[in-house]
């Protein structure tokens, strides 16, 4: 009988912290790491900077916060860019970034599973290829790591094409398509506006209530708004005032089949994490009536959709624009930090510390300017320690031949 006894992985020693991902947070707190002299090793699944931004998102994507809320930490973006970046400028951005740190991530990295070991003191974190090892772990996978697939009861039979937002580039595939576009937050509703702008005919299926905000007021970014009267009044009030203006501007969405939630947007994007609408034209198109408003979906039949109310629908495509996820509980082992959906327990701002040299950044529901906070906390507190471990560093490594972001193998 054969046997082929499995290859025990390579070990690699990290000259500094591991951090898992190479998005906005991992290059992040990789410079404000090196800015404070501690080199790092980031480990990314993908084989670029930036994965969701560069092979997950929509062509006509660009940013809905204005740019000053969605640079990373001693590196503005440049002067030229517009209030509102594309998608492809916040890439480009994130290159010059990477490569003003010189931040090379090891690519094709997918770590399996990461464990503090006690008798050692030292995290372990495998991938496919090695075994990593150093006094300190960085998340860095971010919110959206995986996409949100729901069973729907039928999908399997339906003859068309269904797909997720993250694989949706452009209308261009679908012109002259009923589609079905299954989700109401950001992606459903500038998928949707896409789908109009490329003549297809977009079905939105709004199951729940849904928060839409103007992305500006009198010209000013609605984001900007509250977080400077943030400063002065309590969030519920804030809550309050957006709401005024937003139905002011807007008028009651409510009419439209928008239902609104019962707490205010900020208050609720801080309770679950779900972001309100920032629109940025769906809403025209859907008192047009060109964006058709569906309920809740019963089941998806060969053909079409059956829908809660009674009604059915016949779609040649289905997009999901069910949103996206934490992977950290699948690869992420003996340790109660994170709750089953791979946030941390521990509520914003204090989530960025663990216990034993765990960190997490960008896992704050706040965008690009919570990873921004966490990548500082992180490097203070790790610079801190770091000049303590150096000296022992200096024994233990006899390989002293390699540059600050190499792993030591032996
Ligand atoms: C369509 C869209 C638009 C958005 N627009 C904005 C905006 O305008 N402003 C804003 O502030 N925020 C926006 N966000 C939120 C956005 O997710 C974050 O701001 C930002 O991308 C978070 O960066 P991150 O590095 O934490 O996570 P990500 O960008 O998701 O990066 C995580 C990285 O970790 C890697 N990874 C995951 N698992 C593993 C593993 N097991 N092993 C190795 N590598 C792994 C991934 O491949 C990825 O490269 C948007 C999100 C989406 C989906
Ligand atoms: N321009 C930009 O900057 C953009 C930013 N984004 C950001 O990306 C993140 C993800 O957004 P998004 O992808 O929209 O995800 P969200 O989680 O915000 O929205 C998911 C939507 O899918 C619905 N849904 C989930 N499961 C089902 C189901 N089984 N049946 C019907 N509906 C379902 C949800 O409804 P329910 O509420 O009932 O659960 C919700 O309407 C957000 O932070 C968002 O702001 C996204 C696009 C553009
Ligand atoms: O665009 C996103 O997904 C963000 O997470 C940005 C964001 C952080 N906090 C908010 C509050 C209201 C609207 C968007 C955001």
């Amino acid at each position: 009988m054969g046997c082929c006894k499995e290859e025990e992985p390579k070990w690699l020693w990290v000259n500094g912290p591991i951090i898992v991902g190479a998005g906005p947070s991992g290059l992040a707190v990789s410079a404000c790491l090196k800015e404070n002299g501690v080199p790092s090793l980031i480990l990314e699944r993908s084989d670029c900077i930036a994965s969701l931004w560069q092979h997950k998102t929509y062509d006509r994507l660009k940013l809905h916060l204005p740019k000053q809320f969605c640079q990373l930490p001693l590196f503005d973006f440049p002067e030229n860019f517009p209030k509102y970046p594309t998608k492809h400028q916040f890439i480009s951005y994130l290159e010059s970034y990477a490569k003003h740190f010189s931040i090379t991530p090891k690519f094709k990295q997918s770590v399996k599973v990461a464990e503090f070991d006690g008798v050692c003191g030292f995290w372990k974190v495998q991938t496919q290829d090695f075994q990593y090892l150093s006094k300190w772990l960085i998340v860095a996978t971010g919110e959206n790591a995986e996409a949100v697939i729901p069973e729907i009861p039928g999908i399997d039979k339906f003859k068309g094409r269904v797909m997720h937002t993250s694989v949706y580039k452009s209308g261009t595939e679908f012109i002259n398509q009923r589609v079905l576009v299954i989700g109401c937050g950001n992606s459903g509703m500038e998928v949707s506006l896409d789908l109009c702008r490329h003549n297809a005919i977009p079905h939105m299926v709004v199951r729940n209530s849904v928060h839409i905000l103007p992305r500006e007021m009198l010209g000013i970014s609605t984001f900007s708004i509250a977080m400077a009267l943030l400063k002065w009044m309590p969030l519920r009030i804030v809550d309050k005032l957006l709401l005024l203006v937003a139905n002011l501007t807007l008028g009651s969405t409510d009419k439209l089949g928008l239902r609104r939630p019962k707490t205010g947007p900020l208050e609720l994007k801080n309770a679950t994490g779900k972001t309100p609408v920032l629109d940025v034209g769906a809403l025209s198109q859907i008192k047009t009536g060109k964006i058709q408003i569906m309920p809740g979906v019963k089941e998806i039949t060969k053909i079409g959709a059956k829908f809660l109310d009674g009604k059915e629908g016949e779609f040649d495509s289905i997009i999901l624009a069910t949103g996206y996820k934490s992977n950290v509980p699948s690869w992420f082992k003996g340790s109660d930090f994170f709750t089953e959906q791979g946030m941390p327990k521990t509520p914003f701002p204090n989530g960025w510390k663990g216990e034993n040299g765990l960190y997490t950044v960008g896992f704050t529901r706040r965008g690009i300017l919570g990873t921004a906070n966490d990548a500082k906390n992180i490097a203070r507190d790790i610079s801190e320690q770091w000049r303590e471990f150096k000296g022992f560093c200096k024994n233990f490594c006899t390989t002293k031949n390699l540059s600050d972001n190499q792993g030591i193998c032996f």
